[in-house]
């Protein structure tokens, strides 16, 4: 379970292990999700043959500590949709993060200096390539669904005093001790691709 002492949700792992147990318990196949904002939890009484779950019961799920959000997972039908609603969300207030981030591209071939490694986190970047962008831009615009799938290889130093050179062969020996994991997971995800909506159909 998640609390704001463990605030960092959502690796691979506990998602699966959340999702199994879910799926478990209910028969119940969403295609729509609402989440409901502080004092909505109403938006999910009406529901037909309702199913609910608390947050604190469901394995690896975050628990929620606003006043006005239940935290509730309440499964059911609006007319005749499965629908599953959160009776409560998770802010980065509270200490959540989606353990997601901005990636930014930088043309290269030099690595940043800290002065651009320093602006580029004012301006919210959370992690710096030189690749990636130009591709999915392009795929989007052919109308592909797109994943993009980084590799974190080493830590961008903002500070002069520690200064921590990054070099092309130091990337080189992450990725190689990172690959097995990432083709694991590119090749769980290529297994369900069925079940991303259209992911075949371009
Ligand atoms: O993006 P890929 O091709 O993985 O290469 C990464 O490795 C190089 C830096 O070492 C940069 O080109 C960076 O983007
Ligand atoms: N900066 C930019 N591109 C990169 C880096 C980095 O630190 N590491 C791997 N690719």
């Amino acid at each position: 379970m998640h609390s704001r002492e463990n605030p960092c949700c959502c690796s691979f792992d506990e998602c699966k292990l959340t999702t199994e147990w879910l799926l478990s318990r209910t028969r119940h196949r969403p295609k729509i999700a609402v989440v409901c904002g502080s004092g909505l939890s109403l938006l999910a009484e009406s529901v037909s043959n309702k199913q609910v779950f608390h947050y604190e019961d469901i394995p690896s799920f975050p628990v929620s500590t606003v006043p006005g959000h239940d935290g509730r997972l309440v499964f059911g039908y609006v007319k005749d949709k499965s629908c599953v609603f959160m009776q409560g969300r998770f802010h980065l207030y509270e200490g959540y993060s989606l353990c997601q981030g901005v990636y930014c591209m930088v043309s290269g071939p030099n690595f940043e200096t800290i002065a651009e490694a320093r602006m580029l986190h004012v301006l919210g970047s959370d992690s710096v390539g030189m690749s990636t962008v130009p591709e999915v831009t392009v795929a989007k615009h052919c109308g592909l669904h797109v994943l993009g799938l980084s590799l974190i290889t080493n830590k961008v130093s903002l500070d002069y005093s520690r200064e921590e050179k990054v070099n092309h062969e130091e990337v080189l020996q992450i990725s190689k001790m990172r690959a097995e994991m990432l083709q694991k997971v590119l090749t769980t995800f290529i297994a369900h691709s069925h079940q991303v909506e259209g992911i075949n159909s371009n």
